[in-house]
């Protein structure tokens, strides 16, 4: 369990973390969210002992980290994929990692097998391209078989194949009943994988709650609806109490009716359907919506 208390870093003219409060669970996978500079690796980094708060406190199972003898076997992390010497090789990063924490040789060769490095474990780490060092930070992390595990972005670099792979990775470490903490800047990644969200913004908390949770905020679904008569399925609709909203492509979004009175209407009015579809309202929109406040670097809009 990872504990944060009214956490708090202050650098010369930003207030990075600001009073963070919040709880990390064992046997979930827990999602760590928010636009771009909120305080996520800041805020990771204070976990991990790295860097100091300026107050506040955060544990890892009731002790700052940074008192653990036992590193590794304790908490598996990967923050910056760049952050290894690029003149060594996999094997012999690992090792290193390894013979310092007091973990089997044997560890080496499974967790390369298991992030799928075995063939290019005695290739230089400087060659690697981004997603081959993630999935290196990742077996680094893995090593130590740790009840707690830290990923800063783990998916960026990452192909189709391995993006998979790793949210499948999250799932079976939290079964085991671990507790895994992930961060990321897109909803998008986070809403197959995280049981719960941590959402921050300028270095404040915005929500901490389950995904269903979450989803619930998000404005109700909508409902696409094609037909050829767009103006009399307007009026009617609009009639009965819905907002219709004309698309580009000359179909019609409508919201406040479900699909069902939408096309019962459209029957007894006798107005022809060539599309009915309902669509559940994005989880990454919620999540713009929820942060916009908090975006601090705006593309086009100087601010
Ligand atoms: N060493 C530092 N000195 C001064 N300011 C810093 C330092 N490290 C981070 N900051 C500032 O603190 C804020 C939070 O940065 P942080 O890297 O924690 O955000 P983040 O949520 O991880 O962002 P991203 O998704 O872009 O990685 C930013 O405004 C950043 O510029």
């Amino acid at each position: 369990m990872i504990e944060v208390n009214e956490l708090t870093k202050r650098y010369r003219k930003v207030n990075a973390v600001n009073g963070l409060t919040f709880t990390v669970r064992p046997g979930q996978v827990t999602g760590f969210l928010g636009p771009n500079g909120a305080g996520k690796s800041t805020t990771l980094r204070m976990i991990l002992g790295l860097n100091d708060p300026t107050s506040g406190t955060a544990t890892i199972d009731g002790r700052p980290f940074r008192d653990r003898p036992r590193g590794l076997r304790q908490v598996g992390a990967l923050l910056d994929a760049h952050d290894v010497h690029g003149g060594r090789s996999a094997v012999a990063h690992l090792s290193a990692l390894a013979r310092s924490n007091g973990i089997p040789r044997r560890r080496v060769d499974e967790v390369l097998q298991e992030v799928g490095l075995a063939a290019a474990g005695r290739r230089r780490i400087g060659g690697f391209s981004l997603g081959m060092r993630q999935r290196l930070g990742i077996a680094a992390a893995l090593l130590g078989e740790p009840p707690v595990l830290i990923f800063d972005e783990p998916i960026n670099g990452l192909d189709p194949e391995g993006v998979l792979w790793v949210r499948g990775l999250f799932r079976r470490l939290a079964a085991e009943g671990r507790t895994v903490f992930v961060s990321s800047h897109l909803m998008s990644e986070m809403e197959n994988t995280a049981d719960q969200l941590i959402v921050i913004g300028r270095g404040e908390l915005i929500a901490a709650e389950s995904l269903a949770q979450f989803a619930a905020r998000s404005t109700g679904p909508a409902v696409t609806v094609r037909t050829p008569d767009p103006a009399g399925l307007t009026t009617l609709l609009t009639t009965e109490g819905a907002s219709v909203r004309p698309d580009e492509d000359g179909s019609l979004t409508v919201t406040g009716l479900d699909a069902a009175r939408i096309g019962e209407l459209a029957f007894h009015a006798r107005v022809m359907l060539h599309e009915l579809t309902t669509h559940t309202a994005s989880l990454e929109k919620a999540f713009m919506e929820l942060t916009a406040d908090s975006v601090e670097y705006l593309a086009g809009a100087p601010r």
